[in-house]
């Protein structure tokens, strides 16, 4: 059987790594995103065109730091930024320097081409989804459903309950969660699973 956890368990594991073992959230978020990438290398997707959705927060920060992994090795990449740049995290301020270092294309959130991208990644929101998904979030999960993309879950699809695996609103459907340390105990309900589609809980150092 896999271990799964709550949502609220990931956060104090994640909490526990930085502040009692020491280990920093950009190492973390790059051993995540380092895990995220590998897993789509090792998909056989068509990864001529992807597009990076990213929120905020720190899951919209791993979702750079794919951008950055993936646009190092040349594959063309762009990034969708949603959410107000006065809340963005930290970390995820870090990695948009490092995407704009390596000339990583943002694109307009008014005029995205949908069709064009061949892979999506979600990162809109991971553990730190805490209500019913609103606003303009709603319209872009939606088309990022109806895009023809494969589309690659960062943790956990944006708009499902980890702890629950109920949909708060609205949910992207992966084909593909790259979820980090543990599996979130609603992932491995029947419900959830044509949100999370393939599951793959990757190691990245942080244990509970
Ligand atoms: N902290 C850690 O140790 C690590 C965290 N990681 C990533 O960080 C993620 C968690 O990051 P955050 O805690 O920054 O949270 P998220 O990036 O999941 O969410 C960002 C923010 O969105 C806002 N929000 C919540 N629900 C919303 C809604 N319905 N509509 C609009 N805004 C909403 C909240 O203010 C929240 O802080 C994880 O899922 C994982 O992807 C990884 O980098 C690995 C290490
Ligand atoms: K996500």
């Amino acid at each position: 059987m896999m271990k799964t956890i709550s949502v609220k368990q990931a956060q104090q594991a994640d909490l526990k790594t930085q502040k009692e073992v020491g280990i920093p959230g950009l190492v973390l978020m790059e051993r995540a995103a380092l895990k995220a990438a590998d897993n789509l290398w090792h998909t056989n997707w068509n990864l001529n065109h992807v597009l990076v959705v990213a929120g905020s927060g720190n899951n919209g920060g791993d979702g750079l730091a794919v951008a950055r992994l993936l646009a190092v090795k040349g594959v063309h990449v762009d990034i969708l930024l949603l959410g107000n740049p006065k809340h963005y995290s930290d970390e995820h301020q870090t990695q948009l320097h490092t995407c704009k270092y390596y000339h990583v294309p943002v694109v307009d959130p008014k005029n995205v081409d949908w069709k064009k991208y061949t892979v999506i990644i979600d990162a809109i929101f991971g553990t730190g989804l805490s209500r019913p998904v609103a606003g303009n979030y709603v319209d872009f999960i939606k088309k990022i459903n109806q895009a023809p993309a494969r589309v690659q879950a960062i943790d956990i699809p944006s708009g499902l309950n980890g702890s629950t695996g109920k949909v708060m609103g609205v949910s992207v459907k992966a084909d593909l969660t790259s979820t980090f340390a543990y599996a979130k105990n609603g992932m491995v309900k029947p419900e959830a699973k044509p949100y999370i589609g393939k599951l793959i809980v990757n190691d990245i150092g942080i244990y509970c």
